[in-house]
């Protein structure tokens, strides 16, 4: 599958859909907030309501108390007017702390929904797609969406309420004034259709640039530190200013987009009010209408097309949320592409940890890592696996964690097909510690126990207990405060091999089935690397550990020893024959 988000076509899939259908697939996302809404909207409506019958009042009391001069009964709709005025602030204000909060609620569960998306994706997604952009998905795309639930969906509500039922007097009053009136309207709304798809076209670019320069602005914070040494920091200056003059272009053209309905909507409803005016003047002459009837016509004119000027910007922001939608959901629609294969038989005949004839090529790469490798190991027992630098060692761990699934052949845990385990079991029975071991914000004692739901709730106290019975709290002595010792996901402040030795009594302490260590002492004194040693030595004796290492003395008491290189996994013998293959001495048969 093709994980890449600036590239996938195919998982746009509101690209070619209308604005209904990804309308409803926007309201999907309100489902829980279904009787808020529609409470919101009750208040919309009473609001709309309100203000439409004011015209009407005013028109009745032009008509009946001023023309005919009997100035008393102005009063009592004076005060009828300011009943009604209050009332509607009071709506106005009560739907939109509504809709605020709903917005923010909204807002919440969508990060929610994408983070946990993003959880489940494979490694291969994340291998395709920038840090950056996935962060400016989670972080600014949502906003758009919330910023238009909380803040525009009110107003777009109210004005096609108020709109519609500024039509409904129009044409109840004087149905030839009213279709005069409403005519502009029918050319604003195919302006509207043919200009809405490019509108949403340049929101969705804007946002597409915004993405690269948080990737970028992301790539070089994290490797500042190299940028200085190499004195690249012209090159990064150069590639920066590139990415933000091409955001600066994109977002000036989504910014003359977004405002392209605005003019045309105002000179399109003065058109509206000069044919009434026009029009109104004849018919009052004719003595068909009253200066009442032609006061409220005005005034419905104006109800009638200022809401309709608004939802002029309010669709344009309207454009921008279906963009930020698109994009969001071109991940909520991605599925893991390696999922449960259910109901694999249990094979006889092999070892604890198995390849069976396992080929493989990595997604974005035609090129064969590893061709029908098949080997045994057994439980209990000690693993090296060396080779040349780029040989596949960590492209097999990787397999045998199931980072990846093989392009063809099986991996078998106990004999069963490690793909029909579910991720708890499969992540319970195999640690692996990584080259680069990944640390988050938080203290010593968070850090270790992290992904472990057996011990999450462990007081400092009953950690150290476990620690010192799996022989591993001498190591806290190599962190200042101990088990408080604080940590930053930055991985500033402590050494490569302080990250190294976390990850190792993060993996020690599940108490796997099968222990990978992927150059995880490669950044380990001499003395530290003796006591692991210590602790490997003490873990239970049905545990399998794989080690893959460059360091001799780190596999000098392997029980065997493999060799990977082009494609192939071998035997190699006793560890003299190890470095013999190394150091090219010997061909492998
Ligand atoms: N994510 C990836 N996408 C494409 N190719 C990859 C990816 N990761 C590794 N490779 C390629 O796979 C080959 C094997 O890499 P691997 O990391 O398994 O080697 P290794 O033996 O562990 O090397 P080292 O000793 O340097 O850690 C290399 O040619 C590498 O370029």
């Amino acid at each position: 599958m093709n994980y890449n988000l600036n590239l996938n076509k195919e998982t746009s899939s509101n690209e070619k859909a209308g604005t209904i259908t990804t309308l409803k697939r926007l309201l999907a996302l309100m489902d829980s907030e279904r009787k808020n809404l529609f409470i919101a909207l009750i208040f919309i409506f009473i609001n709309a309501g309100l203000n439409l019958i004011s015209p009407y009042l005013i028109g009745h009391a032009v008509d009946k108390f001023i023309v005919t001069k009997h100035y008393a009964g102005v009063i009592r709709y004076a005060v009828i007017l300011l009943v009604i005025f209050v009332m509607a602030m009071f709506s106005g204000y009560t739907q939109a702390q509504l809709m605020g909060k709903v917005g923010q609620r909204m807002l919440f569960n969508l990060r929610n929904r994408l983070f946990n998306k993003l959880q489940e994706l494979p490694i291969d997604f994340f291998n395709q797609n920038k840090a950056g952009d996935l962060i400016s998905r989670v972080n600014n795309d949502t906003d758009k969406i919330n910023q238009f639930f909380s803040q525009s969906f009110v107003q777009f509500m109210s004005s096609i309420f108020t709109m519609i039922g500024a039509a409904i007097f129009l044409i109840s009053i004087d149905f030839r004034l009213g279709l005069a009136a409403l005519s502009p309207a029918v050319i604003l709304w195919i302006f509207t259709r043919s200009f809405s798809p490019w509108v949403k076209r340049r929101n969705t670019a804007s946002m597409r640039s915004t993405g690269i320069l948080s990737a970028e602005v992301q790539e070089s914070l994290q490797n500042f530190k190299v940028i200085v040494a190499f004195n690249r920091r012209d090159y990064f200056r150069k590639r920066f200013d590139e990415v933000n003059t091409d955001n600066y272009r994109n977002a000036v053209k989504a910014g003359i987009a977004n405002t392209v309905f605005t003019p045309v909507y105002g000179f399109l409803s003065n058109i509206g009010q000069l044919i009434v005016l026009a029009f109104g003047i004849y018919l009052i002459m004719a003595g068909q209408f009253s200066i009442g009837l032609l006061i409220s016509f005005l005034a419905y004119i104006t109800q009638f097309y200022n809401p309709l000027r608004q939802l002029a910007a309010l669709w344009a922001n309207f454009q921008v949320a279906l963009a930020g939608w698109d994009r969001i959901s071109q991940i909520l629609v991605l599925e893991n592409n390696l999922p449960l294969v259910p109901d694999a038989k249990k094979e006889k005949q092999s070892g604890m940890l198995s390849f069976r004839h396992v080929s493989f090529a990595y997604p974005s790469s035609e090129k064969e890592i590893l061709r029908h490798v098949s080997f045994d190991l057994e439980r209990g027992k000690t693993y090296a696996f060396v080779g040349p630098t780029g040989g596949g060692k960590t492209t097999t761990a990787s397999l045998m964690a199931r980072l990846y699934d093989p392009t063809s052949g099986k991996v078998l845990l106990d004999g069963v097909d490690i793909r029909s385990m579910d991720i708890e079991t499969r992540t319970a029975k195999i640690g692996f510690i990584l080259q680069e071991p990944f640390l988050f914000t938080g203290s010593l004692h968070d850090n270790i126990l992290y992904g472990n739901v057996q011990n999450a709730h462990l007081s400092d106290d009953e950690l150290l207990q476990l620690l010192s019975e799996a022989g591993l709290h001498g190591l806290l002595d190599r962190f200042e405060g101990g088990l408080n010792a604080r940590i930053d996901s930055s991985g500033d402040g402590i050494s490569l091999g302080q990250k190294q030795l976390i990850a190792f009594i993060r993996a020690v302490l599940r108490k796997p089935d099968v222990l990978i260590l992927d150059e995880a002492t490669a950044n380990i004194d001499t003395v530290t690397e003796q006591l692991l040693e210590d602790v490997l030595q003490k873990l239970p004796s049905s545990t399998t550990r794989i080690i893959i290492a460059h360091r001799l003395n780190t596999i000098e008491n392997a029980d065997e020893i493999f060799f990977v290189n082009a494609g192939n996994v071998t035997k190699a013998g006793s560890l003299q024959d190890a470095v013999d293959l190394l150091l090219h001495k010997k061909r492998v048969s």
